[in-house]
């Protein structure tokens, strides 16, 4: 495909995604009927799509309008490219800009330069002070893809060598013990004789840290209780020895975790709800709650536009209900661990403020931020003991 044919393709892929469908199902939908499409096509395409809806607000300013034409013209100009080298009528490249398009578009301004909802720009100040410009612009480019190295299975030294000879250059992270930065080779990721055999794990940088700022007496009973796919209970049993127990309203969103754990090197069991009291209590208790997850926008950039202040509002009564039923399964002087891949207060200290309020067994000890950065994305850590 010509550059201009795939700047047609991804219009044509935006404004399906106008009408709401979910990006990734679509690009799947359009790959599939594009048969003359080679995987750097695809790649390409991928990337005009994801870089506008990082950058929805902004594109449509600068392009003067909100349809997947005016979205791509305004991500070209974002980009320092003249639109008209692409948008050439040539072969398949979109039709050349009439002059209506020309001269339309502006510099955008506030939130919209932010390439926030309105309503979140202020949240964003309010939980990061001078770091919300900063934190914003973040997530207008792409996330970086981190691996974790299980240090069960092979040191961070000898896991890049191995990559390398995979063709997966990595670089260690400073100031992270097991992480790894991938720079190049990452569809060869999955395939990977290291991946395959658990000794890496694609995990943010800033879980991974998390992660490796919980100590747990040797032997601790610890039960995952949103465990999903099991990734934060993987980095801890990489670390510490333990007896780990994971549990997840959905079943099914486990259902990766007993392979994974074996890959691992290390022994999870999974238990429905209905056992997990009985299993109790334990030593320690992680909550890595749903949460709207915008610490992590640049990876899934529709969740930045889909959000409303009711969601918010129902993601708070949720967290506070994990919060509640995960309490009561911790044993005296046991642990609690409450987490979110959330910048917003409204998730983080509120939910805890609330929780210590109505409940007075429990003291809080430390709790953390991480910065959503090129290093890694926004996490937020508050550790609770049980008196
Ligand atoms: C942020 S994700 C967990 C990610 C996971 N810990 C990991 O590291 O891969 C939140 C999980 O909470 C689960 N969940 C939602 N409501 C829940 C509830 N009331 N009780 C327990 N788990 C719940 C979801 O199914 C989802 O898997």
């Amino acid at each position: 495909m010509t550059p201009g044919a795939r700047v047609a393709a991804a219009i044509g892929v935006l404004d399906a995604v106008r009408e709401g469908a979910p990006a990734e199902r679509t690009l799947t939908n359009w790959a599939r009927g594009a048969r003359y499409a080679g995987s750097t096509d695809r790649a390409a395409v991928r990337d005009h799509v994801f870089a506008v809806l990082r950058r929805w607000r902004s594109c449509a300013a600068r392009g003067g309008g909100s349809g997947g034409r005016a979205l791509l013209i305004g991500l070209l100009r974002d980009q320092g490219i003249e639109p008209e080298m692409l948008f050439t009528g040539a072969g398949h490249a979109p039709p050349a800009l009439s002059d209506a398009e020309r001269a339309a578009g502006r510099a955008p301004d506030g939130a919209e330069a932010r390439d926030l909802p309105d309503w979140l720009w202020p949240r964003f100040e309010a939980a990061l002070g001078d770091g919300a410009a900063r934190a914003a612009e973040v997530l207008r480019h792409r996330a970086p893809v981190t691996l974790r190295v299980n240090a069960r299975r092979t040191t961070r030294a000898a896991a890049r060598a191995a990559l390398a000879r995979e063709g997966i250059a990595c670089h260690p992270l400073e100031n992270f013990k097991m992480a790894l930065q991938v720079t190049e080779g990452e569809r060869k990721i999955s395939a990977s004789e290291l991946y395959r055999g658990g000794a890496v794990e694609l995990q943010d940088a800033s879980s991974q840290a998390a992660m490796e700022a919980l100590e747990l007496p040797s032997g601790a009973r610890v039960l995952d209780y949103c465990a999903g796919g099991g990734g934060k209970t993987l980095a801890l049993a990489a670390r510490l020895d333990g007896t780990w127990f994971a549990h997840d309203a959905s079943v099914r969103r486990m259902s990766d975790l007993p392979a994974r754990a074996v890959r691992a090197g290390v022994e999870v069991r999974t238990c429905k709800t209905s056992e997990v009291q009985a299993l109790g209590p334990f030593d320690a208790v992680l909550c890595d709650v749903p949460c709207s997850g915008s610490g992590t926008w640049r990876r899934g950039p529709q969740a930045k536009w889909a959000l409303t202040p009711d969601d918010l509002a129902g993601l708070r009564r949720v967290q506070a209900d994990i919060l509640a039923r995960a309490s009561v399964l911790v044993a005296p002087g046991g642990e609690l661990f409450y987490c979110t891949c959330s910048i917003l207060k409204e998730e983080n200290e509120c939910v805890i403020e609330q929780f210590l309020c109505r409940s007075d067994e429990w003291r809080v000890g430390a709790s953390r931020r991480w910065p959503i950065s090129e290093t890694g994305d926004g996490f937020f850590l508050a550790q609770l003991k049980k008196e």
